[in-house]
Parts: structure tokens; sequence; C-alpha cells
């Protein structure tokens, strides 16, 4: 008897050391649960659809506990499928007390390595795609996944392919993909057809790292652990949606500490869209179930330009559950926001990330609320007008400082 437990022992050290470095299989420390029929299974990397019904899936966690050590998504360990791995130090990003609203607060994702929320996911999504011996790597992008996929995969040594729709990429993040690196690859069409080649072929080739990966994910759910650490929780968090899996993310995080017993009263989730990107904002107010998919979105927030997020059911469960409410703001209202962050609170936002703020300026909800401002101004230069004024000489300079 004895010795047929020391047999199960070895042989799940073996499985554990063997499947986690080739296999994708992260052993018993975590397993996925499809969200559309609950159907459970043994962690598998390479899981993305439930085999089913065809649900996205998340990931659970065994045995979480709250043990907060170190820097950056890593700090979490004790919450992850993963103890450690790539990291280019993203998360530990600002929370600034805002001048625009009372108890108005600015978590400030621009100020990850490469600008934008993404680099959380890409630092669990590169290590498990090393891990699980994937020697490329692929995403879809309007830009922001694009840039944090290719710098995270030359961290780690990985091939990075990025799919983009020619023309709707800002400059900023074009830039930042090419420098890492990566190739690039341009598609007619916008974002949701350059999603829809990942997913039939791309992820035939390489290891796909855009948001219907649950792993990815479970990296962006310690943005809601940050605010956690700094404020406890909040009323209200309100998160920029395009392709919807930071909202779904970020209120995975809250469920979670609540869960363990941490946050006692779960924060309100609210999703904003862009009036003319706005599938799931059109849906929520007509009472439907599921989104009102869009064929050509438009608006100035690239980022969110998207007519058909893939992660629509987790997001709408995100909503639903947490008792918040889907939004629309108008491109006006996103430029406006920007201007205000800048000036005033000395936040510098990509459209998309001012969203957030536009709709919490035009909301005004009452009781704590985190405006979530997912990207950095530098990532999209040509929305910002510059007005300068010509001096020709000193005196001309300093009569201008006089007034
Ligand atoms: C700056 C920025 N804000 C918001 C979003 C929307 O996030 P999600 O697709 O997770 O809804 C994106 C892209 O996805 C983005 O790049
Ligand atoms: N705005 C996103 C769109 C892709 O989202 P993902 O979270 O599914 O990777 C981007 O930056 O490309």
């Amino acid at each position: 008897m004895r010795g047929c437990y020391v047999f199960a022992y070895i042989e799940k050290i073996i499985k554990s050391c063997f499947l986690n470095r080739y296999g994708g299989d992260f052993g018993d420390s975590s397993y996925l649960r499809c969200v559309n029929c609950g159907a459970v299974y043994a962690s598998n990397f390479r899981l993305y659809r439930c085999p089913k019904c065809g649900g996205l899936l998340d990931v659970v966690v065994r045995d979480k506990y709250w043990a907060p050590k170190g820097r950056g998504v890593w700090r979490y360990a004790s919450m992850l499928p993963l103890k450690n791995g790539v990291s280019l130090g993203e998360g530990m990003t600002p929370l600034v007390k805002s001048n625009l609203g009372e108890n108005l607060y600015i978590k400030f994702e621009g100020a990850n390595p490469t600008g934008s929320f993404k680099d959380r996911g890409m630092a669990l999504g590169v290590t498990i795609a090393k891990e699980s011996g994937a020697s490329k790597v692929v995403v879809a992008s309007t830009g922001n996944t694009a840039a944090s996929a290719a710098a995270y995969a030359a961290r780690a040594g990985l091939k990075c392919y990025v799919v983009l729709p020619r023309g709707n990429v800002a400059r900023g993040k074009l830039i930042q993909a090419a420098l890492h690196g990566a190739e690039l690859v341009m598609v007619s069409g916008l974002f949701d057809k350059a999603l829809e080649y990942v997913v039939t072929y791309g992820t035939k080739y390489a290891y796909p790292l855009n948001s219907f990966n649950p792993w990815r994910l479970e990296g962006q759910k310690t943005l809601a652990f940050e605010i956690y650490e700094e404020l406890g929780c909040p009323d209200y968090v309100i998160v920029p949606v395009g392709n919807a899996g930071n909202i779904s993310a970020i209120w995975k995080g809250f469920k979670e500490l609540g869960e363990l017993g941490l946050c006692k009263k779960l924060p309100k989730m609210v999703g904003v869209q862009a009036e003319g990107a706005a599938p799931l904002a059109t849906a929520w107010q007509k009472g439907l179930k599921t989104p009102f998919f869009i064929d050509e979105p438009e608006t100035v927030a690239t980022a969110i330009k998207i007519g058909k997020p893939i992660n629509w059911p987790k997001a709408m469960a995100a909503v639903r559950e947490s008792e918040g409410f889907f939004t629309t703001v108008s491109d006006g209202e996103i430029l406006k926001a920007q201007k205000l962050l800048a000036s005033k609170d000395g936040v510098g936002s990509e459209p998309a990330g001012a969203a957030s703020v536009a709709a919490a300026l035009k909301l005004k909800l009452s009781g704590t609320v985190v405006a979530v401002v997912t990207g950095h101004a530098l990532k999209d230069p040509d929305v910002v007008e510059i007005n300068a004024k010509e001096v020709r000489n000193a005196e001309e300079l300093v009569e201008l400082l006089e007034r």
C-alpha cells in the first residue's frame, strides 16, 4: 500500500516537471472551466474553446491564497496558475487621485513597460507559450496587443507575428511592434477580420496570444489586486471595452478577492464603448442577452474600434453579475476627456484610454470610482492638435512670457 503512494508521488513529480516544460499542462494547480456549459477540463495550454459547446474557457486556480510578495504581476503568484516567469516589470501602475471628480481615481495603465495593460497579460501568456515549447506566437491587433506581444516575445526569445488591420493602427504602436522585431502582417478590413484570420489559421501554426486565450487573461486580473491593495474595493470600476477581455479579467480578479473574504462588497463594473463601436452597450440598452455585432465600427479611438468582441459572453456576465452596466461616449467626449486628463491631472492617455474618464465625467457616479486609463498618449500622437507660437527674437519671447 505504502509502495502505491510512493509510486503515485513520484509519478506526480515526473508529470508536473515533464508537462510543465513541454506539454503545457500545469499539473493539478489549476483547471479550465467553460463559461457557457460549465464543463471542466484538466489544464491544457492549447485549449481555448470548450470542445463540447464551443464556449470560452476560464482558468480556475486551485488553492489560491493572498500573499502578495515581490514586484510586477508575479507579486500575485499565489493567485496565479504559474508562480514565476517572463517579466519586464509590468504592473505596479500609478493610482492617481483625479482633480476631475471628488472620489475619482485614475489607474494609469499607460505606465506599463510597453504603455498599455496588455503587458500584464503577456507576462503570463508568453511564459506559457515558452513553457509549452512553442517557438512562435501570433496576435491580431489594433496595435497595443501587437506592441506588447512583440516586446515580451523578444524578451523570451520567441518569434512574433502580428496581424494588423491596414490603416487602422496608430503610429506609435506600429513603431513599437517593428522595433521589437515582430513580423508585421497587414490585412484588408478591420480588427475583426484580422482576429478571424488568427483564430482560423494563426492558431494552427503559432501560439495565439489574443484574449480568447484564458491563460493570458490571468495576468490581467492583477489590475484588480493592485486597486485592492491601494484603495480597497471601490464602488465602481470603469473600463474601456473593445475585444472585452480586460473588463472580464478585472472582474475575475475582484471575484477571487471576494471568494477569499477580502473584498466584502465587490465593485460594479462599467463597460464603456465609443458610440460608433458599441456592440455590447447597444445590446445592453436594448435589453438583449447577446451582442449587437457591427460590421463597420467607427471611432477615433482605434484601440476599441471593434465590432465583434470575442469575449462578449464573459464581459456581459461581468457587468450583469457585478450589477454594473455598459454605456457609450462620443468621439467628442473622448477627445475632451483626453485633454482634461492631460491638462488637469497630468495623465497622458491615448483616446481609447480616456473613454473611461469621459464616462466618469458624464455619469457623475456617487461613491469611489476608479477609471482605468488603458494606454499611453504617445501611442497615438496624430490625434493631438499641436499649437505652437512663433517668436523671432528674445524680445518677442520675453513679451510672451510676461503675458
Ligand atoms: C488602449 C486600449 N484600451 C482599451 C482596449 C479594450 O480592451 P479589451 O479589448 O480588453 O476590451 C484596448 C484593446 O483591447 C486598448 O488597446
Ligand atoms: N485593442 C486590442 C485588440 C485586441 O485585443 P486582445 O485583448 O484580444 O488582444 C489590441 O491592442 O490589439
